[in-house]
């Protein structure tokens, strides 16, 4: 990756002026549809997953919300059809075949790499004429290459717009769909633990107040960051990491020859109680209280954001993110479970909330 391993913290701190103005806009939305009697009810998770799309659009490619909203779309469909064929897909040649769902897959596929093309080559005319570079990843990725010519596709460097459509595409699918299964679970956690919604509130108005958070205090919250935490362990977005081997490995006591797809279950893991203790399924985010290293007994046994050389590169950007959002909310809004709220995480690649997230907020 262009950039190093993970978006450093300098990079994200560019970002948080993106980051407020989105989560504002979210706000403000809720705040128009709270009644009279001061309270709504609402799905938060279509609100959550907007919200990380505007993000990423505005973070990584610098396009508008409304330019970027079609992506997410069709990623989503995407996942839904990926669901839906993820035993077939194992039987070699089956993706050529021209079912229903094969052919809208690959239509899907040309609509999102049309959109990424439009906003790429956009770019790369306003960058030949002379605007300077934006900060965003679109930009970084860019830069080193502008001088060179994109005639054919094809940069002297080696990235060509392929690459870049490619690089794009996963920052969408990388960004979005995690962030906002994260901030979902966190608001329907905290709804079942008002006590913990109450200390990550108090924290929250101790340190900003109703103001807007500041980077440098974002960084402060050890309530909220623990609350973040114990969410991943119990919900982690990703629920397994794929390795294959390029050589013969033993693990344990078995061998595995090289070119075998190895699983690493990280739900169950993280719903292990050898490994976190007889408390294992309850929500506790003290155990986080003195950091990764001391909530288990194995220190490497909470990979929410992978391991190794492939570990995310967005997490220090996802962290963030999440932290604003929480916070903006805690600020403005009290939440709780609706009736209609009804308990079920299901896998639509990631870990969604397969009836959504019906919650009741009202003002504080
Ligand atoms: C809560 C949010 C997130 C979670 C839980 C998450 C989790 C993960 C996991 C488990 C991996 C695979 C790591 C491995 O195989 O060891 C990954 C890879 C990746 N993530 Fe994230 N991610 C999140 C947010 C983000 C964001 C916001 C971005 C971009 C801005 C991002 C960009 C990426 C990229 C580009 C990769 C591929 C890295 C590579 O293969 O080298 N992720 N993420």
């Amino acid at each position: 990756m262009v950039m190093g391993r993970t978006y450093g913290y300098a990079l994200v701190q560019c970002m948080l002026p993106e980051f407020s103005a989105c989560c504002e806009e979210l706000i403000s939305r809720w705040m128009k549809s709270i009644g009279s009697n001061g309270s709504c009810e609402l799905d938060v998770w279509p609100e959550i997953q907007s919200l990380t799309g505007d993000v990423i659009s505005r973070t990584a490619f610098g396009s508008s919300y409304l330019e970027g909203r079609k992506i997410f779309q069709l990623q989503s469909e995407q996942a839904g059809r990926i669901m839906t064929n993820i035993r077939m897909i194992l039987i070699p040649g089956y993706l050529s075949l021209p079912t229903t769902n094969n052919r809208r897959m690959y239509q899907i596929n040309d609509e999102i790499e049309s959109i990424l093309r439009g906003i790429i080559e956009k770019r790369i005319k306003a960058m030949k004429e002379g605007q300077s570079a934006k900060q965003d990843l679109l930009g970084l990725l860019l830069e080193p290459n502008i001088g060179e010519t994109y005639e054919n596709g094809q940069s002297n460097i080696g990235m060509t717009i392929v690459d870049l459509i490619e690089e794009c595409k996963l920052f969408y699918f990388a960004g979005m769909e995690t962030t906002a299964v994260l901030l979902t679970w966190t608001m329907i956690v905290l709804s079942m633990h008002p006590e913990w919604q109450d200390r990550a509130r108090q924290e929250v108005l101790g340190l900003f107040g109703k103001n807007k958070p500041e980077h440098e205090a974002l960084n402060r919250l050890k309530t909220v960051t623990m609350i973040l935490y114990e969410v991943l362990r119990l919900y982690p977005p990703s629920i397994h990491l794929s390795r294959k081997t390029y050589k013969e490995v033993k693990i344990g006591d078995t061998k595995y020859p090289a070119g075998v797809m190895i699983e690493l279950a990280v739900l169950f893991m993280h719903h292990d109680p050898d490994i976190w203790g007889p408390d294992v399924h309850e929500f506790k985010p003290e155990r986080f209280a003195e950091g990764i290293s001391k909530a288990s007994k194995n220190p490497g046994a909470f990979l929410p954001f992978g391991w190794g050389p492939r570990i995310c590169i967005g997490q220090n950007f996802a962290l963030l993110e999440a932290k604003m959002a929480i916070c903006m909310i805690l600020q403005r809004f009290e939440f709780m479970l609706a009736p209609s709220y009804s308990h079920a995480p299901h896998i639509v690649v990631t870990l969604h909330p397969m009836h959504g997230a019906k919650i009741k907020l009202g003002l504080i």
